[in-house]
């Protein structure tokens, strides 16, 4: 018998940003904003700009921890939409659970009350795969137990290495793997066993260590064209919605993977969703390709934004100083619709994303 897998254990970012959006009520009023920020303003402005929460999804997305007003760690900023509140912790043996942290609404249409959005940041990149793995392996055991399938879609890159302690104990015991149906959010358009392939390199690294049955990973057919790979991912995906593998979002009609994990490279890229690139703006496809990536090698398949901003959870995974300029712009809260990065496109329709991040991600965001 499966053991529950994680409950039990509490990772603890070195900071947590943790957001929460108050509905303002007369116990609730406008705080003054009399203090200097704990948050760079650019940084609060993208956080204000995501707070258009209901009331009521608000107050299911507050934590005890930020449920107190104005403690020396906790003020509410006032902001033209809402009361944002934020608040700053340092790791400590001593302090209480953070996990959940409480969530952040981010805009959307339908899917409004229901997206939230956090910012979780570690001073050491073990923590970060240690709370990486608590995350989906507690999500593993909550679409196992609700639907008897748990749909996970990697990224290759840095991703796949952060997810090293989800094949060590406790989680490689604990986990129910025969519950996994892993997928690709991109893959290079080479043979599996290229070293350029996001298949052999979380195969070589991650899949290989634990007991997923072998006909629940679909790889992308490496005998095809790049459009007949992406055609065919494609089918495949619809195949699977069908049987009841994956679900549908009611929100967007796209299918709905329980876990999204992503990377981001240095350009802001996720996925192989590269800036400026015309396949950002693809809203029919669920899968589509590149010919020309800026990024070797230049032929690859990849999920659509429609598909990505389905999901029910994403988990955005982005670490060290190379991409701090990157952070910085999807942070800045100073987007214009033309000059969107492919990470500040990623905004949940109809579930919930958490930014994992660690201190150089985060540097050129002052008071970090
Ligand atoms: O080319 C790719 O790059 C991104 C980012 O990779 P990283 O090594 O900078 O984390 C990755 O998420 C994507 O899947 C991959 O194909």
């Amino acid at each position: 018998q499966k053991r529950r897998s994680s409950q039990s254990r509490a990772i603890r970012p070195s900071i947590v940003i943790s957001t929460g959006i108050k509905q303002r009520t007369s116990s609730n009023p406008p705080v003054p904003l009399t203090q200097r920020p704990l948050l760079p303003s650019g940084l609060l402005a993208a956080l204000t700009a995501m707070s258009t929460a209901t009331g009521a999804a608000a107050s299911n997305s507050l934590s005890p921890t930020t449920s107190r007003r104005s403690s020396p760690s906790s003020r509410i900023l006032t902001t033209p939409r809402g009361s944002l509140s934020c608040r700053l912790l340092s790791s400590s043996p001593s302090q209480s659970p953070l996990v959940p942290v409480s969530a952040m609404a981010s805009p959307g249409a339908a899917g409004e009350a229901a997206s939230r959005k956090k910012l979780l940041i570690f001073d050491a990149e073990k923590d970060l795969a240690a709370s990486l793995a608590e995350h989906a392996a507690g999500l593993s055991e909550k679409f196992a137990a609700e639907r008897s399938a748990f749909t996970v879609v990697l990224s290759g890159g840095s991703l796949i290495k952060a997810l090293r302690k989800l094949a060590e104990p406790p989680y490689l015991e604990a986990v129910d793997w025969s519950r996994w149906h892993v997928f690709w959010a991109d893959e290079r358009v080479v043979p599996k066993d290229h070293a350029d392939s996001n298949y052999k390199l979380a195969m070589d690294e991650f899949l290989s260590k634990v007991p997923v049955p072998a006909n629940q990973v679909y790889a992308m057919n490496d005998a095809l064209s790049v459009e007949g790979a992406a055609d065919d991912y494609e089918n495949c995906l619809k195949q699977l919605i069908k049987n009841g593998v994956i679900a549908v979002s009611p929100v967007t009609g796209f299918p709905k993977f329980d876990l999204m994990l992503l990377g981001m490279g240095p350009d802001g890229h996720i996925a192989s969703l590269f800036p400026g690139h015309p396949i950002v703006n693809e809203n029919q496809k669920l899968v589509t390709c590149v010919k020309d990536s800026p990024k070797p090698p230049p032929e690859r398949i990849t999920f659509t934004f429609p598909v990505i901003n389905s999901s029910a959870h994403i988990a955005l995974m982005v670490t060290g100083a190379g991409k701090a300029g990157a952070v910085h712009k999807a942070l800045s809260g100073n987007e214009s619709s033309s000059d969107l990065l492919p990470v500040e496109m990623v905004e949940p329709q109809d579930g919930e994303m958490t930014w994992f991040t660690d201190k150089p991600a985060m540097s050129m965001l002052s008071r970090i």
